[in-house]
Order: C-alpha cells, then structure tokens, then sequence
C-alpha cells in the first residue's frame, strides 16, 4: 500500500499526538504514589475481580494490600478504605477533601440532582437542605410528637403479621415484606400523612407504592454506564429508561398530593403539622437560598426520604431478627429485658427503648455485621489529596468499606460472632465519633436521618419481639440459616427470612 502525502502526513500527526498522549498518561502515573492493590486488565480494570459481592471481595484482598487499596474499576478510580485506624484518618483530617458524591447515571433522569441533598454538591445549596433536616425535621420534639403515627403503622404491621401467620401455617412468612412496608408507612404518614403501603382502598397509593419499589430496584442494579462513562448514551441495559418511567411516576402522584394541600391550605388548613407543611412554608433566607422550594425540589425531597429511609431501617430489623434465632439464647435474653421494662398487658412503645440497653446491643451488634450500605455512599475527592503517604488524585471515588470494618479482628474479638455483650459497659456508639461502628457513616456527610432510623429499628425490632414468639419453619434450624448476601440499594439477605409468628399473650 502507497501513502499519499497526505495520508502520510496524517500518520505522522497521529503518531506524535499518541506519544505525547502517551509520555503524559505515564508521567502522570509515575507522579503519583497510589496506594497498593491488585493489578487490573486493560479497560477493565478490576472490575472482574470484584463479583457480585464486591464488599466482602475487597474485605477478602486486605490481608494482601492492606487497609487502604488502589483499584480501577472500568475507568473508575476507587480508593477503598478498610480499617478502623484509616477511617479514623480519613474523617478526621481530610473529610473537607472528600465532600462530594459520585453522582450514578440512574440518579441523573428526572432533574433529580435539583432537591436530592443525599447527592448535592458540598456547598450553601446542600447546607440549606441539611439545615431544613436536622432543625426542623429530624429534631427530637418533632420526633416525639409524631409517635402515635409510627404506633398506628406498627399496629397495622401486626395485624398483617398475625393474618399471613395464619394462612401460611408451618411455612412462615417473609418477615421483611411487613416491616419494609410498615417503614414506608410510617414515612408516608409524617411526611405527608397518607398510608401509602398496602392501602386496598386507594389505586395512587398502590401505584405511588410500585414506583418507588422500582426506584429502589433501579439505583441498586449495577450499571456498565457508571463504569465506562463514555458508553453512557447507549443505556446498554435500559436503566435510565426505567429509572426515568418509575421516578416520572413517583414525581407526578407526589405533584397531585403536593397540589392537594396547596389548595387546603388555601382553605384554611391548619399549617406545620407534617414535613410537607413544613417543606412549603420554608422561606429561604441566607445566601444563594430561593425564597421558596419549587415544587419540583419538594417532590425530589420527599422521594430522597422513601428511597433513604425504607430499605435500610427493614433490612436492618430482617439481619436483627436473623442473628437472633441463629442465638436462641441471645433472643432469649432479649425477650426477656423487654418483658420485664414494658410488663404485662402492655405494648412496647418508643418511650421503652432507652431502658432496654440489651437490645440497643443488639441493634449495634447487628449494624456491626450488616451494616445496610456497606460502602456508605460513595464520596469523590475534589482535590488532589495526601492520605496515609498516598497520592489520591482529584475525581477519585472513595469506598469506605464499613462491612469490612465492622469485621476488622484488629478492632473486634471473635469478629465473626454475634456478640451484643461486647457493647455493654462499652462507650462505642455509632453516632459517627466511634469510626470502628460507621452504619450511618460519619463527618459532614453523615446520614442526616440518625435520630428517625434510629427510632424506626428500634421501636419496630422491639415491638416484634414483645408481640410474638418467632420460630423458624418445621425443615429449618438455627444452625441451617443460610446467611448468603445480595447486593442491592442495600445488603439484603439472599433468601429472604422466613419465619413463624405466634402471638404472645402479653399478660
Ligand atoms: C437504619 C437506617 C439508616 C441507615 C443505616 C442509614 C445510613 C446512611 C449512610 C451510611 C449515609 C451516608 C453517610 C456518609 O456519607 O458518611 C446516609 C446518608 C443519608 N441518609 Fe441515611 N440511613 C438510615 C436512615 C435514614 C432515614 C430514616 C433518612 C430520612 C428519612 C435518611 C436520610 C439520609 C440522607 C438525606 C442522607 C444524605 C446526607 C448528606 O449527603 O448530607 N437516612 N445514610
């Protein structure tokens, strides 16, 4: 073949534009000092190294690199944390640094970026939000006051409980389709005091229902075009395209509702009662604050709070009750505190969980081992940063792996055991001082619904223990629990808990 002169000056154009490209892509790999982790395929990386479980492989490769591990994912550069003492470096000195969150390409339809807080960009917009949660939603008084609406969502959680008891005989029911839709109930209810999960009556509540259920699905599938971004428009597997029909769905009943109380407000509805009052009667003041939220911002917010609260508070209670029967004598215990605290005749109310301090063990024991998110959400670097004498250069994705942490044998004896005593007579918390315990993460970034996740597990956990006696179906026994994981929004048992309810007699 023959080049003509152009050609042949076309060749020679490119060749010096890949030299160069390529002299700077290993002078800039030369320049940093990235810390040690397993050496990836081209293009792919490591992403064939991580499987389905990613969190216990990565758990799996710290014996051989360490606490703190280099991997590229697709094109994804990923800084995995792993240990309590690096997490502790971490939120300590170099949070600012890692403030921002990597925003996934199902969280890109719909506009969504405008009113999530869980994904805004560390600055006065999500300052604004953040202020909005945690002066107004998420205070304890407003907390207290909304007691009897998580008592009602409860209630009906055990009449469903008992019913399906009954028709399942010998069977069990699947534990976490209850609480999963209690939670959402309750949530329905203080924001926007509607039963939404399960209401026969009502065809919105049913759909609103299915399309967060979808949401749900869809931010939990691992996507090709989070991996390699240059793929994005292809939505090889369609995510985008249903991500966009479910949230176009949730978005459009939660504008009708939104503009329900618009009109009964104008007709003199008493205001503040729930955090849809309080979302339009916010008037924005400091700076680069709107004077109002738009009712597209008070849409997302209100979907944020489901897609955040539901999954992690039921998959919490499935993990609680699972170790609990794998201990008979840990439920046992248990049991037995709640009797004694509530006393016969009596419910288990809110008001009862601080004098239970066996079963707030419980609860951290469970966080400790099944943490509901087990990399936290993702945080980006936003500048080139120094950690533990490693360069981690701008745009980096950070997994703190808490699951891995959680198992740490440095920090934890027998790590592997369900031990709740270990945290009597112990200060550590998991209100993000104590970095060995991070299921709600820790620093500026942690999760701003502590104070109502907390209630929500507990108050649940403890009613379902003082209603019933649980057993675990006639082919099954404790040592036969299979305790495999399954990677969604959240980690989730794989087989789903089956159990057998029988009603106490609370006398
Ligand atoms: C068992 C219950 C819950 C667990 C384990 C949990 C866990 C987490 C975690 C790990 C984070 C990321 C923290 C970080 O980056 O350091 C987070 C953030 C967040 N959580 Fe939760 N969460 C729970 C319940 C809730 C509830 C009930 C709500 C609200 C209804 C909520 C709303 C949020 C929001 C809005 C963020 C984003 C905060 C920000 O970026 O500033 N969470 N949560």
């Amino acid at each position: 073949m023959v080049l003509s002169e152009s050609n042949f000056l076309l060749c020679l154009i490119s060749i010096s534009i890949a030299s160069v490209f390529f002299f700077l892509l290993k002078k800039t790999s030369r320049s940093y000092k990235l810390p040690p982790g397993p050496s990836g395929l081209p293009i792919v990386g490591n992403m064939f190294d991580l499987g389905d479980l990613p969190h216990i492989k990565m758990e799996g490769m710290r014996n051989q690199y360490g606490p703190v591990m280099w991997l590229k994912i697709g094109a994804i550069n990923t800084l995995v944390i792993q240990s309590a003492q690096a997490a502790t470096a971490f939120f300590k000195n170099h949070d600012a640094n890692f403030l921002e969150r990597v925003v996934v390409e199902v969280n890109r339809v719909c506009n969504y970026l405008q009113g999530s807080l869980a994904l805004a960009p560390y600055g006065n917009y999500w300052r604004m939000l953040r202020r909005i949660c945690s002066m107004e939603l998420f205070v304890h008084s407003r907390i207290n006051n909304s007691e009897s609406i998580r008592r009602k969502s409860v209630d009906k959680m055990i009449q469903w409980i008992e019913t399906h008891g009954k028709k399942e005989q010998g069977q069990g029911i699947e534990i976490t389709r209850f609480v999963f839709l209690a939670s959402f109930n309750m949530l329905g209810n203080l924001i926007m005091s509607k039963e939404l999960a399960a209401d026969p009556d009502s065809t919105t509540a049913s759909e609103f229902f299915d399309a967060m259920m979808g949401q749900v699905e869809w931010s939990g599938t691992p996507n090709i075009s989070d991996v390699f971004p240059l793929l994005r428009w292809l939505d090889i597997q369609g995510l985008r395209r249903k991500m966009k029909r479910d949230m176009g769905k949730g978005k459009e009943i939660l504008s009708t509702f939104i503009k329900e109380r618009i009109k009964e407000q104008e007709n003199g509805r008493a205001k503040g009662t729930d955090f849809l009052d309080v979302l339009l009667a916010f008037e924005g003041k400091g700076k680069d604050e709107p004077a109002k939220l738009s009712e597209h911002e008070i849409n997302i917010f209100i979907l944020e709070m489901f897609l955040a609260g539901t999954e992690t508070s039921s998959s919490t209670t499935e993990w609680a009750l699972t170790e609990l029967l794998r201990n008979p004598e840990t439920m046992a215990r248990v049991k037995a505190e709640i009797a004694e605290v509530v006393g016969p005749n009596k419910k288990f109310e809110e008001s009862d969980i601080d004098k239970v301090p066996y079963m707030q063990a419980v609860v951290k024991e469970t966080f400790r081992l099944h943490p509901p998110l087990p990399f936290l959400l993702p945080r980006k670097a936003t500048q080139d940063t120094k950690f533990m004498g490693y360069d981690v250069p701008k745009g980096t994705q950070i997994f703190i792996n808490a699951w891995a942490i959680g198992r740490d044998p440095e920090c934890w004896h027998d790590p592997l055991d369900f031990i709740p005593e270990r945290f009597i007579g112990s200060k550590i918390d998991f209100k993000g001082l104590n970095y060995e315990l991070i299921p709600f993460g820790a620093g500026r970034r942690m999760c701003v619904g502590v104070p109502l996740g907390h209630r929500m597990v507990h108050f649940v956990l403890g009613t379902l223990l003082h209603e019933f006696n649980w057993e675990l179906p006639h082919n099954m026994s404790s040592k036969s629990i299979d305790m495999t994981e399954r990677l969604g929004t959240t980690v989730r048992k794989l087989e789903p808990l089956k159990v057998i309810p029988n009603k106490c007699k609370l006398s």
